[in-house]
């Protein structure tokens, strides 16, 4: 595969497609846009600032600490990077279409983070996209409308197409950009496992007895992501603070990403018979599942729900800290994705608590409004400590 990955073998890696869209994305995808997956089946307690437990696992439970270490000592320029024996060697005219296919999905399906990637260097925000598309196909396999039909071996062959990837051996086209993006940044292969682990486990679980277990399901599909982002988006030169904080941030911002998904989407899992809220923090407000499913929109839920909402927003605060730290082409679309999910929390509360009869979502015209506040943060510079 590394020697002239001619364009024969591309061509044969385009054949490669089957499609599946959730009916969301589908009635808003344009025909080049597609999401496309060919799988063969070849085979602790806080009281402060909130009541309920803020933070139950530490990163360095997830092994989050040797990610760190690896992708950091891998750091373009370093003597270890591209310790990766294969670099393939595509003809640039198919990386280019595999990169165009991978920025027309990200633009069609995350408008708001494709209008960040904007202000990136062309080499990172082609890597955002291939990341983007990679995540968003893994999220179909359990959440598109074949996920049903899916068995565990999907995901065991999604695996072993990742493994494939990070040595060179992409099955498409898409996949195929992402095989490039990660021999031109220093990016682990355990985020990745890691994406997938959570999806398993999606697919096997369905409540979540308290806030540690649902953490580590929010570590795994989203936590990830914002592990899989900094070594793209770089770490902003005069940083002072360590590369370990600003992943932390980073995980952070993941976790703050999903607990507001889940809010925001109450009452749509509850029809598919899921609640990803914590069972004990239910009780303790006097709810249970029933309450959910009933959809009643109880003063106990109202507190609940202003509880969990804190807690989200604890998450997105920890997060600013590392924004500021990243490198500064690459600050806006962090600071734009962080503004515009905390947003949704305001919904919610617009809304008055009731996410379960109804979805919180941000109008264009505050979306558009927060672009440019988001930016003009996005200017501030990591104060640098003097010793
Ligand atoms: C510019 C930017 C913010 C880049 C990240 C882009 C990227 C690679 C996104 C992947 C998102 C994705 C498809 C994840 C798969 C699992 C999943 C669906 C998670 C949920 C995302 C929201 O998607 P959506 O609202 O469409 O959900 P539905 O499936 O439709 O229900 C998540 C809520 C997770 C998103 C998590 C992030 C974007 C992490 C962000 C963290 C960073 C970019 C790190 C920033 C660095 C510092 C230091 C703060
Ligand atoms: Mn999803």
């Amino acid at each position: 595969m590394n020697a002239a990955f001619s364009c024969a073998a591309n061509t044969c890696i385009k054949a490669r497609n089957s499609t599946f869209l959730s009916k969301k994305k589908q009635r808003r995808t344009s025909p080049r846009a597609e999401v496309t997956v060919a799988i063969t089946n070849k085979t602790k307690e806080s009281s402060s600032p909130t009541q309920l437990s803020l933070h139950g696992i530490s990163c360095t439970d997830l092994f989050v600490h040797e990610i760190v270490q690896r992708q950091q000592s891998q750091k373009i320029g370093s003597s270890d990077f591209d310790i990766r024996t294969t670099r393939p060697n595509f003809h640039p005219m198919f990386l280019d279409e595999a990169y165009e296919r991978c920025r027309d999905i990200c633009a069609e399906y995350a408008k708001t983070f494709y209008l960040g990637t904007l202000l990136m260097t062309e080499e990172r925000q082609k890597a955002i996209w291939a990341i983007y598309v990679w995540c968003r196909r893994t999220d179909e396999l359990v959440d598109g409308p074949n996920a049903a039909h899916h068995s565990s071996s999907v995901l065991e062959r999604w695996d072993e197409r990742l493994d494939d990837i990070f040595n060179g051996r992409p099955y498409d086209m898409l996949d195929a950009a992402l095989t490039d993006t990660v021999h031109n940044f220093p990016l682990d292969i355990k985020p990745f496992k890691d994406m997938i682990e959570g999806m398993r486990m999606d697919t096997r679980k369905n409540r979540y007895a308290n806030f540690e277990e649902l953490y580590l399901y929010c570590y795994y599909v989203a936590g990830t992501v914002g592990l899989m982002s900094v070594p793209v988006m770089g770490i902003a030169p005069e940083s002072s603070v360590s590369a370990q904080t600003i992943y932390d941030s980073a995980l952070y911002l993941g976790i703050g990403n999903q607990l507001t998904n889940i809010l925001r989407d109450v009452g749509e899992d509850a029809s598919r018979g899921r609640v990803y809220l914590p069972q004990d923090e239910l009780t303790k407000f006097g709810l249970c599942d029933k309450d959910v499913f009933s959809r009643k929109v109880s003063n106990d839920w109202r507190e609940f729900m202003k509880e969990q909402i804190r807690r989200a927003r604890f998450y997105f605060d920890l997060a600013e800290q590392g924004a500021t730290q990243l490198h500064k082409a690459s600050r806006w679309p962090v600071w734009s994705s962080l503004m515009l999910y905390r947003m949704i929390l305001d919904s919610i509360e617009s809304n008055d608590y009731d996410n379960l009869t109804k979805r919180a979502y941000v109008g264009r015209t505050k979306k558009l409004m927060a672009l440019p506040v988001a930016y003009t943060r996005s200017l501030s510079n990591p104060t640098v400590v003097f010793p």
